[in-house]
């Protein structure tokens, strides 16, 4: 029988869902409901008159694994490859990533070199810590934060510097209260199935299978490490709803905020905030679930950036040095160096109180100072931008793992025609949440 399905939330995921419900006969009507004038979501670029671009999100995508190569597939399926910007492995972005510790910037280990010597600002090589691992006895726990799970198999300093980075780096959140089930799965996995982190990773694991596109194999062979989009992360959205818009069966509502859901013996209504109504046989919702989010803040002013521990100083995150991998983003003529200080995260009501109360000067002279005394610039940003990102990454705290199981197990257990997807379940990079949105549409259709 076909059906109308509704989609709820016009990000990333929201349409994945759609582009792979569209191909799909069985489908008669797709309804994307969008709260904003524009679909997207966090992807979102900021285009200026002289050229330049900058990432209100993010800044690059990692073409790596199934879901890299999966998202490759549909950058394919648009047509935009030949908007692609890649940074391959021997480019000084993919080599030099640095961590700010005591005052100092340090180049992050790497390649074989990197973990046989003693590099600061770790005590010992990393390699040490590495073969010991192998002898470290599994852990009993269903769930850890990831800070109590790589103390346990790595040691302390590394779980306090390179892990508390990182989860920084990647969540913006605390690695203390993230849980290592969620948010670094093949890491748990590993631990579980081969009782240790590095004969997992040696090893190497399942997952799915993604066919990949002449693009994909380009990325593989050429050994790319991240790409970027011409014109910015946003025309990644906005070449899936061109195609969407051309699609018969597809309709794209802006501005169509959902206000409730029931479900009645014809199925779902769907309420919005005009008061409009809308009946649908299956809902995929990608909407952000309620729980636990950051607050972050970008403020624009050789390598790809750097982190910084929670422990140096709580509420900067890191610097992004956007000019290195993407200076096809810089503004036309002239040198530009474009940064973005990327502060707050789990930390940001304890350093700037409540984000509707701080100010964006505030904000902005913090930054400014940030990469005084980190970077060593002394002049005046020529143009800068302070975006306050409300609740934008989705904190996967201890327990997540059990919370999705009940939801969905309430879900299968009343029949109800629901299907999550989108960054609050599983996983936040733009790969997973693509690959969510495609699971969620093949979930209802079958294999696409
Ligand atoms: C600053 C930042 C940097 C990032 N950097 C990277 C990176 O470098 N690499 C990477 O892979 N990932 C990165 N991410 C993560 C990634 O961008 C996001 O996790 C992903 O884009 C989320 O997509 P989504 O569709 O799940 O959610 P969203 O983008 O949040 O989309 C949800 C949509 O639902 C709409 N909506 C909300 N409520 C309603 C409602 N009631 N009715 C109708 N519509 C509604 C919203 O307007 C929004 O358009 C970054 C994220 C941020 C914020
Ligand atoms: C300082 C804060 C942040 C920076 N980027 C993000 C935040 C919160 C968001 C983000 N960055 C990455 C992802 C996931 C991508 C994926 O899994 O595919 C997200 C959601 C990529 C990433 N960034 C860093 C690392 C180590 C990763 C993991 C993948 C990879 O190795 O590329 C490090 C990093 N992020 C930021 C900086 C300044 C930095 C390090 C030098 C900014």
């Amino acid at each position: 029988m076909q059906k109308v399905v509704a989609v709820l939330g016009g990000g990333i995921g929201g349409l994945s869902a759609c582009h792979h419900l569209s191909k799909s006969p069985n489908v008669s009507k797709i309804v994307l409901l969008e709260r904003s004038g524009r679909c997207g979501g966090w992807l979102s670029s900021i285009r200026r008159d002289d050229g330049a671009v900058f990432e209100q999100g993010p800044r690059g995508v990692r073409p790596a694994g199934a879901v890299g190569r999966n998202t490759l597939n549909m950058v394919s399926e648009l047509g935009l490859e030949s908007e692609i910007l890649p940074v391959t492995k021997d480019h000084v972005a993919s080599k030099n990533r640095f961590l700010y510790v005591k005052g100092q910037l340090h180049k992050m280990p790497s390649g074989p070199g990197g973990v046989v010597r003693t590099i600061p600002p770790f005590s010992r090589p990393i390699i040490q810590s590495v073969l010991k691992e192998i002898l470290i006895r599994k852990g009993t726990e269903e769930d850890e934060s990831v800070h109590a799970f790589v103390s346990r198999r790595l040691g302390s300093e590394l779980a306090n510097i390179a892990i508390d980075s990182l989860c920084r780096g990647v969540f913006a959140g605390d690695s203390r209260q993230l849980s290592v089930r969620s948010c670094f799965p093949l890491l748990y996995e590993a631990e579980r199935s081969r009782g240790s982190i590095v004969l997992g990773m040696l090893m190497g694991s399942g997952g799915p299978k993604v066919v990949p596109s002449d693009l994909a194999k380009r990325a593989s062979t050429e050994s790319w490490t991240q790409w970027s989009l011409k014109r910015g992360m946003q025309a990644f959205p906005e070449a899936l709803e061109d195609t969407l818009k051309r699609r018969e069966r597809v309709e794209l509502h802006h501005h169509a905020k959902v206000k409730s859901l029931n479900m009645n013996s014809g199925g779902w209504e769907i309420k919005l905030d005009d008061g409009v109504s809308l009946k649908a046989d299956h809902v995929i919702s990608t909407l952000p679930a309620s729980g636990k989010y950051t607050h972050f803040t970008v403020v624009y002013s050789n390598g790809f950036g750097h982190l910084v521990p929670s422990s140096e100083d709580p509420g900067l995150l890191g610097v992004v040095y956007d000019s290195v991998p993407f200076p096809q983003h810089n503004r036309s003529g002239g040198l530009t160096t474009r940064l973005t200080v990327m502060m707050g995260g789990a930390w940001f009501e304890q350093t700037f109180g409540h984000p509707d109360s701080v100010t964006k000067q505030t904000l902005l002279d913090r930054a400014t100072q940030a990469v005084t005394s980190h970077l060593g610039v002394n002049s005046q940003p020529v143009w800068s931008y302070v975006g306050l990102l409300k609740n934008c990454i989705p904190q996967y705290h201890l327990g997540h793992w059990k919370r999705l199981e009940k939801m969905r197990q309430y879900i299968s257990n009343h029949n109800l025609p629901l299907t999550l997807a989108g960054a609050s379940y599983d996983g936040v990079s733009v790969n997973d949440v693509i690959f969510s949105g495609r699971t969620a549409a093949e979930g209802l259709i079958g294999k696409t």
